[in-house]
Order: structure tokens, then sequence, then C-alpha cells
């Protein structure tokens, strides 16, 4: 078997199923007049950090919970809480101490019946392969939730090249965000 050319048409199946309405949605979330908070355990933790780290490119605040000096989130923030099966309770936790404190929060998932999209005003669906698929319901030959992560990193990296496009930030303006 080709191991790479499954994988690469595995996240193209799944990349492909992601409704551009919701990445839409998730973009016009994401204004420089919010604190933007980011949450997720393990790869999806990865995955949540990478996107905030761009996201500081583009001239947004953002921070991520459980970080040493991260803020508490106030009215109006905005909490990104990224978990593939919507079932890590940290994030889930997140999510429900953003509403209590009335914020927006964006769950990102493969799950949409999940705890975590419950609390969500606005999902974005990444409809790949997670930990707890078994069977021929994987649609995947990668282990656990390899495919939810690939396919994450490259949805969120979409969403942050669609919000340089809106607000006009060139590679030369991110770079001089970089360290
Ligand atoms: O994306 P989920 O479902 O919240 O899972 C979070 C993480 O938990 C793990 O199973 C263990 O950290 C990782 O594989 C996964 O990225």
């Amino acid at each position: 078997m080709d191991v790479l050319r499954t994988i690469m048409d595995e996240i193209e199946c799944v990349v492909s199923k992601v409704e551009k309405e919701e990445i839409d949605r998730v973009v016009n979330l994401i204004r420089k007049d919010r604190r933007i908070f980011v949450a997720g355990e393990g790869r999806s933790g990865f995955s949540a950090k990478g996107f905030a780290m761009r996201l500081m490119h583009l001239g947004y605040t953002v921070y991520v919970v459980g970080e040493t000096i991260t803020p508490a989130l106030r009215e109006g923030d905005l909490l990104v809480g990224v978990s593939g099966s919507g079932k890590s309770i940290s994030v889930i936790d997140a999510a429900r101490k953003a509403k209590e404190k009335k914020g927006v929060v964006i769950a990102v998932t493969s799950k949409k019946e999940s705890p975590l999209a419950g609390y969500a005003d606005q999902v974005l669906i990444i409809p790949g392969t997670v930990k707890g698929d078994t069977g021929e319901s994987r649609g995947s030959i990668q282990l656990l939730s390899s495919l939810f992560d690939q396919s994450l990193h490259i949805v969120l990296d979409a969403v942050c090249l669609i919000i340089s496009y809106r607000d006009d930030t060139a590679n030369e303006s991110a770079t001089g965000a970089h360290w």
C-alpha cells in the first residue's frame, strides 16, 4: 500500500466535507476588538496553540487556556474549544465557563452531537476519524485521531489565511510579528 498516497486521499476527503458556511461564520466571529482564548488537550491542543500563534502573527490578542499567565475570560470574549471527540473534560469545562461568563464559544470538533458542541454558539465540524471511532466507521488506515488532527491543522490554517485576506495582512507584516 502507498501509505502516503492513502493519507493524502483521506485528508482530502475530510477537508472537502467541511462546510464553507461554517468557516465563514468562524471567520466573522474572530475580531480584533475581542480577546480570543483557545483550549484543547493533547494533539488537539497542539493544533489549537498553532492556531493561536498564527492569529497572534495576524495581530489578534490570543491566549491559551491553562498557560501560566492566561487571564480570566470576560463577557464578549471568544473561546475556541478544539476536541475531535468533543468529550475532553478540560475543553468542555472551558466552554461551560465561557458561557457562564457570557463569552462566545466556537467548537472545533468531528462530532456535532458531542458535549462540547452542546455549549457552542458556532460549530466547525471537521469530520475526521477520532480516537473513539471503531470498525468500518473509522474510514481511516491511521491510528487514533490522526486523520482529524491533520485535517484540523489544514482547516485552521485556511481560517487564518481567509482572515489575512479580509484584514489585508501581508506576509511581511505577519513575519514582523514573529518572535
Ligand atoms: O481531540 P480530543 O478528542 O479532545 O482528544 C485530545 C487528545 O487526547 C489524546 O487521546 C491523548 O492526549 C490525543 O490523542 C488527542 O489529541
